[in-house]
């Protein structure tokens, strides 16, 4: 199935716009899981078995699974979401950027090996290097339009000439994703809950296109601000993703049942502003 049409079912049948991160540091995860050989996937299972019906989509990230040998528990925790939670579309959060010929190589990790619907994609390096992924029109490609952290400032706020006038670089990303790259219709764009005067600006130029918003949550991003400048007129419009606030509410052995909780609580939060 096309990813905007498994999120767009999971908005509507699970009336939850939240995104549950999948960032399992083995550092954090509870005392009885640690050490074995499965920590990170039995970690992750048990919250994703826990969050699946109060989620949009699941977003696990990576490095937090490449950094520790663990590619293979990514492999088994995405086969898990597929087959049990079968309308829950997973993003692969990896913000890949390279040359097209290499590009082409993280598109078939992403959508082959890991059985992915939709990828984190760094735009900076040009339409060439994101067409690999646009290539594959039914797997979601969501491009970082302007991030949550402080240093996402440095370069996406500065003002650049573009053939529609002056603009800040984040804007013209924003724009160019939504004219031009967007012709299959499987783009979104990241921007962080931290700058909800960006979230308007981004709606404003892209009309109703998916947004992935992290930063809520441990990074305090507000929800009511995020909604208020994000949502589309039908009350959907974004994923907003929540990592370490939902892993690592608990750590005990019930840490999947306090992780529900914190879920629980967000999703509400989030539906109660749109
Ligand atoms: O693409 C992302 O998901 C992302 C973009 C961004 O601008 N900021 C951001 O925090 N993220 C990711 O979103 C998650 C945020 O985690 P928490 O701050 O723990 O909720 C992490 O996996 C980040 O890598």
């Amino acid at each position: 199935m096309h990813f905007m049409t498994a999120l767009q079912a999971a908005w509507q049948q699970r009336d939850s716009l939240l995104c549950v991160g999948l960032d399992p540091d083995p550092a954090k995860l509870p005392a009885h899981l640690q050490g074995r050989p499965d920590a990170i996937f039995e970690f992750c299972k048990a919250i994703v078995d826990a969050t699946a019906d109060l989620v949009c989509c699941f977003k696990p990230q990576i490095a937090y699974f490449a950094a520790h040998r663990a590619e293979d528990q990514l492999e088994a925790l995405i086969a898990h979401i597929h087959a049990v939670h079968p309308a829950t579309p997973v993003i692969l959060d990896a913000k890949r950027g390279d040359i097209g010929s290499t590009a082409e190589q993280y598109a078939v990790e992403a959508f082959e090996r890991f059985k992915a619907d939709a990828i984190t994609v760094n735009p900076y390096m040009g339409r060439d290097s994101v067409a690999p992924y646009l290539a594959w029109p039914d797997k979601g490609v969501i491009l970082l339009c302007r991030t949550s952290n402080p240093g996402g400032s440095d370069l996406q706020f500065l003002e650049v000439d573009t053939p529609h006038g002056r603009m800040k670089l984040y804007e013209h990303v924003a724009r160019t994703v939504a004219e031009d790259w967007n012709a299959s219709g499987n783009c979104g764009l990241v921007v962080g809950a931290t700058f909800p005067a960006e979230i308007a600006r981004v709606r404003e130029l892209t009309g109703d296109m998916p947004l992935l918003v992290p930063g809520i949550g441990a990074q305090g991003g507000d929800i009511a601000a995020t909604l208020a400048a994000g949502r589309t007129a039908n009350g959907t419009g974004l994923m907003i993703n929540s990592s370490r606030a939902v892993l690592y509410a608990g750590k005990g052995e019930d840490f999947a049942d306090a992780a529900r909780q914190v879920a629980l609580d967000t999703r509400d939060a989030i539906n109660a502003q749109r």
